[in-house]
């Protein structure tokens, strides 16, 4: 199972080889991390992080090798944006000449790069953003300028204090005329001293939600008074600017730029699962500690896990963390297709990997949030506690619901690429994940054929669920839209349909993802049935979630839903035996899930209560404060005065 769970047997040895590595050196120790302050927890995170670069040279570790060790570091801080954003931007919106001078810089971290997109004004609408890039042909430079106070870039990781330069978005100006929006490299602080270069106005914007986690991470803001930059740090793959002040576009189309976000989204996807999974780790095992009730004869109470009402809550999302893992797997692959055919400029298949990707973004993350939320509520008071793990990953992951593309935005981009596919139909064959609309006639005629809840134990089955109830509610929506006249009122009017619709071919993307896996890849029969069972909790568990749409749309009737329900109740006493397999083959180590509920050993209660004692409030120099500020209350001896 974990070797379904990796991916291959060579992946599970990378993952593991690095979760040991960070696991076991002292200068990665975590529990101390929310007892520090701002100042102390940055500086904390710039040592790890300068210590695992140095690791990662003297180790001659692989690129993969590399991002599993800075994943179990577990640590925003200003490497991601590096990393996961700077150095991809120039590989997919670079030039050649461009990609052969900064990548090299980039790659050996010569400089240290960040992604400035966002403003205080305007984040999802990249094209109301307003820095200014205006051409000055007499020099040959840009000049950027960040001309109102909403212009301020607003966000970007390690961009207060590390970065020394950014992609920085801006519209570009050439003789008064507007040409968009377009990236430019510009070095922000001096490579010598680290001081922020004439012109530059940078600092943090501030404490974020959570303690120990994205305060580990300077996001900055940034103005800018007039800079220059050469011309040659515009990002000119697509569009060029000539020494002449000529504006053109190349033989690469604009969709190119979709590349970069293809790439990081499909990324978000897969760290979804490693989020999900680490909260159902979590409240699995603790589960399975904790008793509460029931107890017979003076025997034990009853184990909490053993509750169906706790199952029902606890066992979808552990299936929806191998639902996610599976459908971040397939990502990549798709990624990683678009990538050699952008290369040979085939972009044939890029606005239906970009709809998936944004899709999938949107209903991975949001279920992630929503799950780790849950998974905090289903340990009780002690969820709450920051050595349950939970809070701080709830706070650390929640903001990948609105960055990179707010997830609704995201779903109103599926909905565009679906209508578009639709109204295209009679003369275009839809392909990829939304083949399904081609078959629309045999969809919308036959309603589902369920008689008994075994009957929903059929992958064809729930495939035809998802299936027709994602094209009706698309048809629906494409129907209402031609009556309007005015296309765009009408997109806007019917956009909350629009967004379930979406959701409904995303849920339908991931389910048949996870049934294709359970054909084609898994090693061995029982690993096979196993994760069949889990299968099955995940759609029957999205099927009941949302009947609404399969009852409104006509597809079940209110029995075959019920049945659906009822087979679902019957999985869950499936799931009970193997819970604990389940998510050992997650393979977390106790360092990585950094919980003291979901502790490997089930140790918790005394290793509840020794963290208890480590809190800073059980420190004698406390003892002070109550000896200046209570006891004088209580020797004042005041009559009672209503307030
Ligand atoms: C932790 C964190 C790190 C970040 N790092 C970076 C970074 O490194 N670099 C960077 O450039 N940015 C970064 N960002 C910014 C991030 O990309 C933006 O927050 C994101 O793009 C969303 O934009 P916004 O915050 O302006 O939200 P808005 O777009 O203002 O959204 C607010 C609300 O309006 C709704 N809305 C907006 N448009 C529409 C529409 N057309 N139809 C319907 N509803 C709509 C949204 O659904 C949302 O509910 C980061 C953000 C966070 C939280």
């Amino acid at each position: 199972m974990k070797v379904a769970w990796a991916g291959s047997r060579e992946a599970f040895q990378v993952s593991d080889r690095m979760a040991k590595l960070v696991a076991n050196d002292p200068v990665f120790e975590k529990f101390s991390k929310p007892m520090l302050g701002r100042k102390e927890l940055f500086k904390n995170t710039l040592r790890k992080a300068a210590y695992a670069w140095k690791l990662i040279n003297d180790l001659r570790l692989t690129e993969e090798e590399a991002k599993w060790l800075r994943h179990y570091i577990d640590e925003p801080n200003y490497t991601d944006l590096h990393w996961e954003m700077f150095v991809p931007a120039i590989e997919g919106q670079g030039t050649k000449e461009q990609k052969k001078k900064w990548l090299p810089l980039a790659q050996t971290m010569q400089i240290i790069g960040t992604y400035a997109q966002t403003e205080l004004g305007h984040g999802s609408n990249v094209q109301g953003l307003e820095t200014t890039a205006t051409f000055d042909r007499q020099t040959d430079e840009f000049v950027m300028h960040s001309p109102t106070l909403t212009s301020s870039k607003w966000w970007p990781g390690g961009m207060a204090k590390v970065a020394t330069h950014a992609i920085v978005y801006a519209r570009l100006i050439i003789d008064g005329l507007f040409h968009g929006v377009h990236g430019f490299i510009v070095q922000l602080r001096s490579l010598e001293d680290h001081s922020p270069l004439p012109g530059l106005t940078l600092g943090d914007i501030g404490m974020k939600f959570g303690h120990g986690t994205y305060n580990t991470m300077d996001n900055g803001v940034l103005r800018f008074d007039h800079v220059r930059i050469p011309r040659n740090q515009m990002l000119m793959r697509v569009s060029q600017v000539t020494k002449e002040g000529k504006y053109a576009q190349s033989d690469v189309p604009r969709q190119l730029l979709y590349g970069t976000m293809v790439s990081v989204r499909q990324t978000i996807v897969a760290d979804a699962s490693k989020a999900l999974s680490r909260a159902v780790c979590i409240a699995t095992r603790y589960s399975v500690v904790r008793r509460q009730f029931g107890s017979r004869n003076g025997g034990p109470e009853t184990q909490v896990i053993d509750y169906k009402t706790q199952q029902s809550r606890l066992f979808p999302l552990l299936a929806s963390a191998y639902a996610f893992r599976f459908v971040g797997e397939w990502l990549k692959s798709l990624y990683i297709d678009v990538k050699q055919r952008l290369e040979a400029n085939d972009f044939s298949t890029l606005p239906e990997t970009h709809a998936c990707t944004a899709g999938l973004k949107a209903l991975t993350t949001a279920a992630t949030a929503d799950g780790i939320e849950e998974c905090r509520k289903l340990c009780g008071g002690h969820g709450y506690l920051i050595s349950s793990g939970l809070p701080e990953l709830f706070a650390f992951y929640v903001p990948a619901c609105s960055y990179e593309g707010e997830n609704v935005v995201m779903m109103l981009q599926v909905a565009r690429f679906l209508v578009k596919t639709v109204s295209n139909l009679g003369y275009k064959q839809p392909v990829g994940t939304a083949a399904y609309l081609g078959r629309v006639t045999p969809l919308l005629q036959n309603n589902c054929a369920v008689q008994t809840a075994e009957d929903w134990l059929n992958p064809d089955a729930i495939l035809e669920a998802f299936e027709a109830r994602a094209a009706r509610m698309v048809i629906g929506c494409g129907e209402r839209l031609a009556m309007f006249e005015n296309p765009e009122e009408g997109f806007a009017e019917l956009s909350i349909d629009l967004v379930e619709a979406s959701l409904a071919h995303c849920q339908l993307i991931t389910v048949s993802v996870f049934i294709q896996k359970l054909n084609h890849e898994i090693p061995g029969n029982g690993v096979k049935r196993s994760l069949e069972v889990l299968c099955y909790v995940y759609a029957l568990f999205l099927l009941h979630k949302h009947q609404g749409d399969f009852l409104a749309t006509g597809y079940l009737t209110p029995k075959q839903a019920s049945l659906a329900n009822e087979q679902l109740r019957t999985l869950y006493s499936k799931v009970r035996p193997n819970a604990i397999a389940f998510v050992d083959s997650f393979n977390h180590m106790d360092h990585y899930l950094c919980s003291v509920l979901g502790r490997y050993d089930g140790n918790v209660y005394p290793k509840l209560y020794e963290a208890a004692w480590k809190d800073p409030l059980n420190d004698s120099d406390i003892v002070d404060g109550i000896q200046q500020y209570v006891q004088p209350i209580l020797k004042q001896k005041l009559h009672y005065a209503k307030l």
